[in-house]
C-alpha cells in the first residue's frame, strides 16, 4: 500500500522512513501518525530489518503535531478519541530507532525523537516544546521524557518558556548523542544503523530492553533485570557466535537466534 506522508524503504538491514509533508514542516497530521506505525508494524514483523532509521528534511524534522488539524478539537474529542496513544506506539517498538534530526524538532517532533532510541543531530538543528505559546502543554511525553533526559530545569524552561535549543545545547544536556555537519547526517545515520543492525537483533533488542528498564524502574530492580537478561543471553547461539569469532580473530557472523 502506498503512503501519502512518508517515504518509506528498506536499505540492506535497515528500514528507513522519511517524514515528507514538505510543505507544512513535516507537521505530524493524523494521517502521517497512521501511516508512520503502518511503516513501523512492517519493519517490526520483517526479520530482514535489524534497525529503523527515521529522518525528515534538511529544514524540519518535524515542527510539531499539525496545529490546523488540532486546532478545532474540544475536550470530549481529545479525551474519547485520545489521538496520542497512536503516537505512543513509537516508544513500545522492540526493534533499535535511530532519529536523525535535522531544523526544526519542535512539540510533537521534539517528542517523536525522544521516543526514538538514538537522536544523531545535524548541526542546524533546533529542539522544543513551544507548546505553551499555543495555549497547551507538551501532551505525548515531552514533559516527562525530556525531564528525564536533561534535568528539570532545563526542561522547565524548556517547556515554560517555549525556548528553542541549537544542537551544541541538545548535545550537552544530553538529548542528542552526536552533532553532525548538516551534509553528512544521512551517511553517518545510515552507518550507525547498518551498524546496529550488523548485531544480533535479539541481543540488540535485549539491550534496548534494558537500557528502557533504567527509566522505569528501581536501580536495585533495574540491576536485578539487567543479569536475567545477561544470563539468557548464553542461551543464543549469536552469543557462541561472538565470542568464538573473538577467539578466533575473525567477524561474527550472527544469525539472530
Ligand atoms: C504533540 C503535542 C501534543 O505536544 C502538541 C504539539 O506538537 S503542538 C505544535 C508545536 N509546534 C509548534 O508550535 C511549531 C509551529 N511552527 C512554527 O513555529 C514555525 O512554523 C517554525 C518556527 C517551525 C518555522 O517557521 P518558518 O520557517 O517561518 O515557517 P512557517 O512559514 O511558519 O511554516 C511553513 C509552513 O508550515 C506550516 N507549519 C509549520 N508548523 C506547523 C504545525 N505544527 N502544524 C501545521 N502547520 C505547520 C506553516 O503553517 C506554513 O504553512 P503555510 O501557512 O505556508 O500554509
Amino acid at each position: 500500500m502506498a503512503y501519502e506522508t512518508l517515504l518509506v524503504e528498506t536499505r540492506g538491514r535497515v528500514g528507513l522512513v522519511t517524514l515528507n509533508r514538505p510543505q507544512a514542516l513535516n507537521a505530524l497530521n493524523s494521517t502521517l501518525v497512521a501511516e508512520l506505525n503502518r511503516a513501523l508494524d512492517g519493519f517490526e514483523a520483517d526479520p530482514g530489518v535489524g534497525c529503523v532509521l527515521i529522518t525528515g528534511s534538511e529544514k524540519a524534522f518535524a515542527a510539531g503535531a499539525d496545529i490546523k488539524e488540532m486546532s478545532g478539537l474540544n475536550f470530549p474529542q481529545t479525551y474519547l478519541d485520545d489521538f496520542i496513544t497512536a503516537w505512543d506506539r513509537v516508544s513500545q517498538r522492540r526493534k533499535p530507532i535511530v532519529a536523525a534530526v535535522a531544523g526544526f524538532a519542535l512539540g510533537g517532533g521534539c517528542e517523536l525523537a525522544m521516543m526514538c532510541d538514538i537522536i544523531l543531530a545535524a548541526d542546524n538543528a533546533r529542539f522544543g516544546q513551544p507548546e505553551i505559546k499555543l495555549g497547551v502543554m507538551p501532551g505525548a511525553g515531552g514533559t516527562q521524557r525530556l525531564t528525564r533526559i536533561v534535568g528539570k530545569a532545563k526542561a522547565m524552561e524548556l517547556c515554560l518558556t517555549g525556548r528553542m535549543m541549537d544542537a551544541q545545547e541538545a548535545e550537552r544536556s544530553g538529548l542528542v548523542s552526536r552533532v553532525i555537519p548538516a551534509a553528512e547526517l544521512m551517511a553517518e545515520a545510515m552507518k550507525t544503523a547498518e551498524t546496529i543492525a550488523s548485531m544480533s537483533l535479539p541481543i540488540a533488542m535485549m539491550t534496548k530492553e534494558s537500557v528502557n528498564r533504567a527509566y522505569e524502574t528501581t536501580l536495585a530492580e533495574g540491576i536485578r533485570f539487567e543479569r536475567r537478561v545477561f544470563h539468557a543471553m548464553f542461551a543464543t547461539a549469536d552469543q557462541k557466535e561472538g565470542m568464538q569469532a573473538f577467539v578466533e580473530k575473525r567477524p561474527a557472523g550472527f544469525q539472530n537466534r
